[in-house]
């Protein structure tokens, strides 16, 4: 498979410097400071194909954004070697950037005081894209988005789901071969996390776009991703296919029940009860073994069932418990 981003033992050191408390300790820090390093990322390698979607998730701190500021020429690596589409970001960033779409959920590339369309066209322009080649895309984006709806409203009456999706398409418009997302789809509700899903499908499957996501989102990562890169302490602890690494970090789900009235026969076995509050009963499943429906289905034909919801287990969660013993540097 031809590879899209190449990246040989990257470290990205950060010289902190120690502050301490007090007015004593603030003049004893400003006239004998006291650097420390961190290490942000900390030999990382890997390589990424032509068409892949992976998930680059890891815990706070762990070194995501650190790394996809390097992949994007934005931060300069202490160590190592990246090649994005044969190019290094930091000896050649302009040219990288033309290949690159970036999305980072909690900001925005578009101008709150334009509207959404004009937001596009100012685009277009600080990137001079081509107008035909513009055009054709901006056509697919508005059909496949479903943007037509709100390509005159102004960006800021947007809401976090329309926004969104001006977002992705704004990263699109230049037609860049690698898209990086960034918790693509917190804060959303349903629908919306459905459309974008849908959409980061569809580039990948007609435009053959490389996508590497970071995410907590443990439905976006199942739904999306072929392969997952797990780091950890600024470092790769698995990387390999989504479904032998999920059943690792995640194999558990839950299914919190609760009853109408009092009942005798509450077990069910392929799911254990861990937790009883009354009349709240806490079942933990096996998604290999049993479906979250098979088991409510089950469940509902012998008890008086009030009210009942599945509980994803949180993958930073998940990743924190399973290294628990990997030590930071
Ligand atoms: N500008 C900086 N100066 C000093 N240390 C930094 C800086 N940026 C990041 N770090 C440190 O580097 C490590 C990796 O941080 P990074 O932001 O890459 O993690 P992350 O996985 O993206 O976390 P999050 O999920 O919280 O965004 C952390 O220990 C962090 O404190």
């Amino acid at each position: 498979m031809e590879a899209v981003i190449e990246v040989h033992d990257l470290v990205k050191e950060y010289i902190i410097t120690k502050k301490e408390s007090g007015l004593r300790g603030s003049l004893k820090s400003l006239l004998f400071p006291q650097k420390t390093i961190v290490n942000g990322v900390d030999g990382i390698s890997f390589s990424i194909g032509k068409g892949e979607i992976v998930g680059y998730i890891g815990p706070n701190g762990a070194g995501k954004s650190t790394t996809i500021k390097m992949l994007t020429g934005i931060l300069h690596p202490t160590s190592g070697s990246i090649k994005v589409c044969g190019i290094s970001p930091q000896a050649d960033r302009k040219s990288v950037v033309r290949k690159l779409g970036v999305v980072f959920g909690q900001r925005t590339q578009l101008y709150w005081d334009l509207r959404l369309g004009e937001s596009f066209e100012l685009l277009r322009r600080i990137y001079q894209i081509d107008l035909a080649a513009y055009e054709e895309t901006l056509a697919i984006l508005r059909d496949v988005l479903k943007l037509d709806e709100f390509m005159d409203t102004p960006v800021r009456q947007l809401s976090l789901g329309q926004r969104m999706r001006g977002d992705l398409a704004a990263a699109m418009l230049h037609a860049p071969s690698v898209l990086f997302l960034d918790e693509p789809t917190i804060g959303l509700d349903a629908d919306a996390k459905h459309a974008i899903r849908n959409f980061i499908k569809e580039i990948n499957r007609t435009r053959g776009v490389t996508v590497i996501l970071t995410t907590h989102d443990l439905d976006d990562v199942e739904q999306l991703c072929n392969r997952l890169v797990v780091v950890n302490h600024g470092k790769i602890v698995e990387d390999g296919p989504i479904d032998t690494i999920i059943h690792k970090l995640a194999p558990y789900r839950l299914l919190v029940v609760e009853l109408k009235q009092p009942c005798e026969d509450l077990v069910h076995p392929a799911a254990t009860i861990i937790k009883q509050d009354g009349l709240k009963i806490w079942y933990q499943f096996e998604k290999k073994r049993i479906s979250a429906a098979e088991l409510i289905s089950d469940l509902s034909q012998k008890l008086p069932i009030q009210d009942l919801s599945v509980k994803e287990p949180d993958i930073e969660d998940a990743i924190r418990e399973v290294y628990k013993t990997t030590s930071a540097v």
